[in-house]
């Protein structure tokens, strides 16, 4: 199962210049965490992985089939950075409507919506309106949501903001679960916290790949002397600090 970005480019404007240019990209088995400065074009980069936006020059493809294809957006799940509370839906119509609309049928959507809330620890809200829940409990629902298909890839883009602790700690497990069965590529500013979960590190910055490989490379960009649970800050320090590695 390899999703791959080809020599993408990609702009928001027809005129403006490109903020992925000729950017090629693999992504890598099992957990990865995808870091990089504010701006840097992670939500881009996730978005065209998710076929939500076309690259103007390009290809994005898992085991070679194009985004856009059904099959590949029912492989591809993604959560987007803004989760919109659907009107006059429960969390868990919400839910199963994304299912239905993966091409699932209503009952599997309806089921399967029902487990996916239960991963989320979201249960007991799952009647509640959507426009009634918390910001958290609101992103707990698009992790729902990518969940509910059953995808073989899934990209969230910042999933864990605005969680609080304990759910953090809920999120991590079932990222620990969910990577082993499927390949997941997350953003994250929340550099101290996740990376050193993960199997794998790719740092993005101006659109450019500066850093992508296993999590313990990632580490050793952490100078010596380092304190111990600073070695991932430290690392993406260092990597900002010296530009692109590749
Ligand atoms: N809808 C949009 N219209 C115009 N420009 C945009 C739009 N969305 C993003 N951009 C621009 O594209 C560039 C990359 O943005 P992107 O959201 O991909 O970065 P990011 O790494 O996800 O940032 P953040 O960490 O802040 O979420 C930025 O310069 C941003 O201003």
């Amino acid at each position: 199962m390899t999703l791959e970005l080809t020599a993408c480019t990609y702009s928001y404007r027809r005129w403006s210049p490109p903020v992925l240019r000729g950017l090629d990209y693999r992504m890598p088995d099992g957990l990865t965490v995808l870091l990089g400065p504010n701006g840097a074009g992670k939500s881009t980069l996730l978005g065209l992985a998710a076929s939500v936006r076309r690259p103007a020059k390009g290809s994005v493809t898992l085991d070679g089939i194009p985004a856009g294809d059904r099959a590949y957006r029912r492989d591809v799940a993604w959560m987007p950075q803004q989760i919109t509370a659907m009107r006059a839906h429960t969390a868990r119509e919400q839910v199963a409507y994304v299912g239905w609309l993966k091409g699932m049928s209503r009952r599997d959507a309806w089921d399967s919506s029902t487990r996916a809330l239960a991963r989320v620890e979201l249960s007991d809200r799952a009647d509640v309106r959507t426009t009634r829940l918390s910001g958290g409990q609101l992103r707990r629902v698009g992790v729902a949501a990518a969940l509910v298909h059953d995808a073989r890839v899934l990209l969230l883009d910042e999933p864990t903001a605005g969680m609080d602790p304990r759910q953090r700690r809920v999120f991590r497990d079932l990222l620990g679960e969910l990577s082993k069965e499927v390949r997941v590529l997350m953003s994250t500013h929340d550099v101290a916290d996740l990376a050193e979960e993960a199997d794998n590190v790719t740092v993005l910055d101006s659109g450019a790949v500066t850093y992508t490989g296993t999590t313990a490379g990632f580490l050793a960009y952490a100078p010596d002397g380092t304190a111990p649970g600073r070695a991932a800050e430290a690392a993406y320090a260092a990597l900002s600090h010296h530009g692109s590695v590749l």
